[in-house]
Order: C-alpha cells, then structure tokens, then sequence
C-alpha cells in the first residue's frame, strides 16, 4: 500500500490515496500503520478519495481504529495533498473536502519548492460550534471536581479552563476523561485550556481514539469558540498546542469559525498490509 505521511503542527497521520489504492479494512490498517514500533508511527489514517459532492473526499480512522467524523489537522493535509497531486487544477487556490461532518472549504497560498508549485497555509471553514453542555458544565473526574464546556464542530469536544497545563499528566488522567460516564457511548475529545491574554490560548489534547496528540484542529477550534462563548477572548484566537501554532476567526456574520495553519508533507512510502491484521 502507497502511503504519504502528513502533519500539521505535529498531528501526523499516513494518508492513502483512494483514487489509487484500495484499503479494505480501514479500521485494522489505521491500528496497524498507527504503532510507533511495528507500524509507520502515526496519530491514525486518513483516506483521500472521489466525491460526488466536492474536489474530494476525506475519511478518518483515529489510531485505536475508531472512525472520526471530522479532523481539522487532517483535512488542511487532504487540501495540501489534493493540490500538490493534481487533484484539482493548479491555478485553483481553494477546494471543497468532503466529511462526515459535511462539504468543509479550503482556501491556501501557493509557495515555489524545488520548482514545483505547493499549497503550505491553508484555511478551513469549519462551520458553526454547537454548545453541547451548560455554559460551563460541573463534573466529577476521579473525585476531583472541575467544569468543563462541551462543543461540537461535527466531532464531539470537552473544554476545560485551567490554571496551567503543563504539569498535566494526561497519559494518567486522560482515559478518565475520555472514557467519563457524562460523554458516553461516543467518548470525547478533551481540551485543556491556559488563558494567556484575550488573542492567546495555549491547548493540550487528550483525543479520542488516539491519545495526547500534539495538536488537534477541531480541538483548538471548539476551544476557541468555548474561550469567546465565555468572554474570555476577542473573536480572533491564537492556539498555542505542542506542535505549534493555529490561528481560529469566529464570522460573527456567518457564524462560520475558520482555522488557519500548515500543512507539511514528511515522507511518502510503500508498506505491505498483513493478511491476518
Ligand atoms: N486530530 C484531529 C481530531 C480528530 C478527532 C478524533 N480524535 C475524533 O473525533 O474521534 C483534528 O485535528 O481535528
């Protein structure tokens, strides 16, 4: 199986090509290309493949197997790709993916490397946030008490405002988080929030499916909306995550939050799947 490795600020996945390669198990080849030892070593596998409804189609299997609805991380890489591949025409400086979460759009500048023309910043309208919770919501987590505020950007989100981040042990805490009673049968994608100004957050993630992550799009996006849905920001945020740095814009207007940030291409290779995955 062909592969390309992509990240964005660190929330790397291995991307398959559909319109060339078939993968019949999603699900057992994301666990399998997704092990740091035995596999390639990634935050889970992104299928790009043909659309009836837009330049292309986006599916996301997170590293356990389970399948997300959307990935904002990822779909800045599927625009990268699409771009880079020829997917769509070269003098084209937007395109639409299509997700479980609907027809996302992507704008990009185009940069010269090595002679070939490459899409490297890319923003995504993420559409609108759905509050999924009280405006914060009490919780319990392993008898400490905290609060948290849900949101939705078509993959489920709990927001938590912290002091500090840092000395979070999220390999320790996270499952609790992720596997906590309040956000079952689905699990959740928890974000842990530092305050820095009112244009400045800094993030950690614990994802669902796939662990403390280095970054995560639609993490830092309904942690954005959490942030200005509270007060606590300007409606144009940048998201400090581990990985590197994501710039989120609410449209007052339209509703509509869109995500600015890189896409890079690691390395492409070939691998063969095991029969018995
Ligand atoms: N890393 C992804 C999030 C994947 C979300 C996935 N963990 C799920 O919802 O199951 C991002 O950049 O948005």
């Amino acid at each position: 199986m062909r592969f390309t490795k992509m990240q964005g600020i660190g929330n790397d996945y291995v991307y398959v090509n559909c319109f060339e390669e078939t993968v019949a198990d999603p699900a057992a080849v994301a666990r399998f290309v997704s092990d740091r030892h035995f596999g390639i070593g990634s935050d889970g596998l992104i299928l790009i493949g043909p659309s009836g409804t837009a330049d292309c189609r986006m599916d996301m299997y997170n590293m356990d197997g389970s399948r997300g609805v959307m990935c904002g991380n990822g779909v800045r890489c599927v625009g990268k790709y699409a771009y880079d591949h020829g997917l769509v025409p070269g003098d084209r400086r937007s395109l639409t993916v299509e997700t479980l979460a609907g027809v996302k759009t992507i704008e990009f500048t185009v940069e010269e490397e090595n002679g070939r023309f490459t899409a490297r910043l890319l923003t995504v309208d993420m559409g609108e946030a759905r509050l999924t919770s009280e405006l914060p919501e009490p919780i319990n987590v392993d008898g400490r008490d905290y609060s948290f505020v849900g949101i939705s950007v078509g993959n489920p989100h709990a927001v938590y405002f912290m002091d500090s981040i840092d000395d979070l042990r999220l390999d320790r805490i996270g499952p609790s988080f992720e596997m906590h009673p309040r956000f079952q049968p689905d699990r959740v994608n928890t974000e842990f929030i530092q305050l820095v100004d009112r244009n400045h957050i800094r993030m950690r993630v614990w994802e669902r499916g796939s662990g403390e992550t280095w970054a995560c799009g639609t993490g830092a996006t309904a942690s954005a909306a959490a942030a200005i849905l509270m007060g606590y920001t300007e409606d144009e945020v940048e998201v400090e995550l581990r990985g590197g740095k994501l710039r989120i814009r609410l449209d007052r207007e339209s509703g509509h939050l869109f995500m600015t940030g890189p896409a890079v291409e690691v390395f492409r290779g070939d691998i063969d799947i095991p029969e018995n995955l």
